[in-house]
């Protein structure tokens, strides 16, 4: 559904990827993890195509991501970007039904309204469907944009998402409500794209994690395979544990204490 293919992207003279490759099927979550400053806002804007690489390839849906329109994209791929900067008293509900832009012309029909409000209620944020945007909280105003970017795609078989750090701001029931949401949509045939801070989280939640390091795949497969200690180490610079979840199968993180003192 989406594959990636020996993308490189320079900025003058700065390499900011690297020969980067991987691909995410349809039903698949797909976490970017890496340090700070190492490729995953890039990787993600040109996957998106928010920015244009001449070098690689990107395909979506099996056809090279130039070769669509934006209103061709817009029916199947959704976008949640690190920052939404709205400055509009936009009413809550009128947030979400700008995700359904792309399906009308002038008005939105009755199914449309039925979607946004479907959405708002996915997020838990119905209860707040007439208030304006702006004086949310920042962990409201990150559900409501979840809610637009779902509504966008709400009723496509087969929807691509990619989130910039979704859970950024979010308390913890809320992340973990937000990653159940989107592997919801996963199970339906969905392929998201999600790029995660948080390595405890992409453990649980992703099938695949792709592990940037200074613009390059440092490693890419399970969490079981990419969530080591000798690749935290290497990537993120840090000692860690690693034991097992209780309840899930996967491996949980924590940070060798001596060592964080140490990194001061
Ligand atoms: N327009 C630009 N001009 C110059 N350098 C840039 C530009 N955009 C990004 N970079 C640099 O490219 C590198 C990768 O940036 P990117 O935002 O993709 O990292 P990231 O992995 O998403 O980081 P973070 O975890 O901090 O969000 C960084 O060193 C950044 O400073």
């Amino acid at each position: 559904m989406l594959e990636v293919k020996n993308l490189s992207y320079h900025i003058r003279d700065r390499k900011l990827l690297d020969d980067v490759s991987f691909r995410a099927k349809p039903g698949e979550m797909l976490a970017i993890v890496g340090a700070n400053g190492a490729g995953k806002s890039t990787l993600l804007k040109l996957c998106t195509r928010e920015v244009q690489s001449s070098v690689g390839v990107i395909q979506l849906r099996s056809k090279c991501i130039d070769t669509y329109s934006e209103k061709d994209l817009s029916l199947f791929r959704a976008v949640l970007p690190q920052q939404n900067s709205v400055v509009f008293p936009f009413l809550v509900s009128e947030m979400v039904l700008m995700g359904r832009y792309p399906h009308f012309d002038f008005h939105p029909s009755e199914h449309d309204y039925f979607v946004a409000e479907l959405a708002l209620k996915k997020v838990d944020m119905w209860n707040f469907a007439t208030r304006i945007f702006t004086t949310l909280s920042g962990g409201e105003q990150q559900r409501v944009q979840l809610a637009r970017v779902l509504a966008q795609i709400w009723d496509v078989p087969q929807g691509i998402l990619f989130l910039d750090e979704p859970t950024i701001g979010l308390d913890l029931l809320h992340q973990h409500q937000m990653l159940e949401l989107t592997r919801e949509f996963t199970k339906r045939g969905f392929c998201a794209v999600v790029i995660l801070h948080d390595l405890n989280l992409a453990a649980q939640y992703a099938d695949q994690i792709v592990m940037l390091r200074a613009g390059k795949v440092e490693a890419a497969g399970t969490p079981r395979d990419v969530i080591t200690s000798e690749n935290i180490q290497r990537v993120f610079n840090l000692k860690v544990w690693l034991i097992e979840h209780p309840e899930m199968d996967c491996p949980m993180i924590i940070p060798q204490h001596n060592q964080l003192s140490d990194n001061h």
